[in-house]
């Protein structure tokens, strides 16, 4: 993996309606993801945050069932830009949330340097809604969308190109929760899914072997966007949108360690944290054990 790394944290939270997601980055820190990192070695620069206005009229929803739609694809433009910048100086992008909606800045930044970037979507959603399929309004259900090209040109056109990505390059692992529209999408465009039901029937060893095996043929970079609801609430509880039946914290680790391994990972994200509904920052320091197998470190 790349040595050269650059934190970038993400004070997003107006992709959704809880409070307190605004302050994943802070507790992701405080929980020590430098630390961890210097530890292992990498060439480490944490480049702050990235300025998020906040919403003129209380989290209105704005043209077309967005909610708060001017900030989120402001907020999405800056994180575009500099990720898009640290991968011109050849480091690896580790972005720090902020609510999911921030994918669709993480994606616009890094896609336009790959022919084709595969995606790793760890997650208890598909996050593939669009306005007119999303039950809530909420942007950070519809970053996977967005980044196909669906969606409003405000988030699809970001950075000036669209799509980011194609559906065959991109791979859900840890889906429990679905709206309608989503699983339509799922079945028209060829997105590959290991849902629940795959993992407890495959075991995640298996998982991830043919989802890396996948993606190292067809992609030529591979980001990973791990929403921590795709782990257990029991676990997690640190998120806005929970669903039971998820992911234990051993399954993950072991996803990230056999990331690791393959060596696929050009850029990733880690996103919906939100230290104000955790149990003491319980899972922010998951996060950063998750983010320390990802990056290498071992037992022995
Ligand atoms: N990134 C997330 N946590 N997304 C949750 C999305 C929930 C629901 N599918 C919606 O669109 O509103
Ligand atoms: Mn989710
Ligand atoms: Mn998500």
């Amino acid at each position: 993996m790349n040595k050269d790394l650059s934190i970038i944290g993400v004070p997003m939270d107006l992709g959704q309606s809880r409070r307190g997601v605004d302050m994943g980055p802070s507790a992701i820190r405080y929980a020590g993801v430098e630390e961890t990192l210097e530890d292992l070695k990498y060439n480490l620069r944490d480049l702050g945050d990235v300025p998020i206005s906040r919403p003129d009229n209380k989290r209105e929803i704005q043209e077309g069932n967005l909610r708060n739609l001017k900030q989120v694809a402001d907020g999405n433009q800056k994180l575009a830009e500099m990720v898009d910048k640290e991968i011109n100086n050849n480091r690896f992008p580790l972005v720090l949330g902020g609510d999911h909606s921030i994918a669709i800045g993480s994606l616009a930044g890094i896609s336009r340097h790959y022919e084709n970037l595969g995606v790793i979507w760890y997650d208890a959603h598909g996050d593939l809604n669009s306005g007119e399929t999303s039950p809530s309004g909420n942007i950070h259900g519809m970053p996977l969308a967005v980044s196909l090209g669906i969606g409003h040109e405000k988030l699809t056109n970001i950075l000036g190109y669209s799509p980011k990505i194609k559906p065959e390059n991109i791979v859900i692992v840890g889906a429990r929760s679905l709206d309608p529209g989503e699983k339509e999408l799922i079945q028209e465009s060829g997105i590959k899914v290991y849902s629940m039901h795959e993992i407890d029937r495959m075991g995640m060893t298996s998982v991830m072997t043919e989802t890396i095996d996948y993606l190292k043929e067809r992609t030529d970079g591979v980001h990973l966007s791990l929403d921590l609801d795709g782990l257990d609430p029991e676990e997690a509880p640190g998120v806005g949108t929970p669903v039971i039946g998820g992911l234990s914290y051993r399954e993950s680790h072991l996803a990230m360690e056999m990331l690791e391994e393959s060596n696929l990972l050009t850029s990733a994200e880690f996103v919906e944290v939100n230290p104000i509904l955790d149990d003491k920052n319980k899972t922010a320091t998951m996060a950063v054990g998750l983010i320390g197998s990802l990056f290498g470190e071992k037992l022995k």
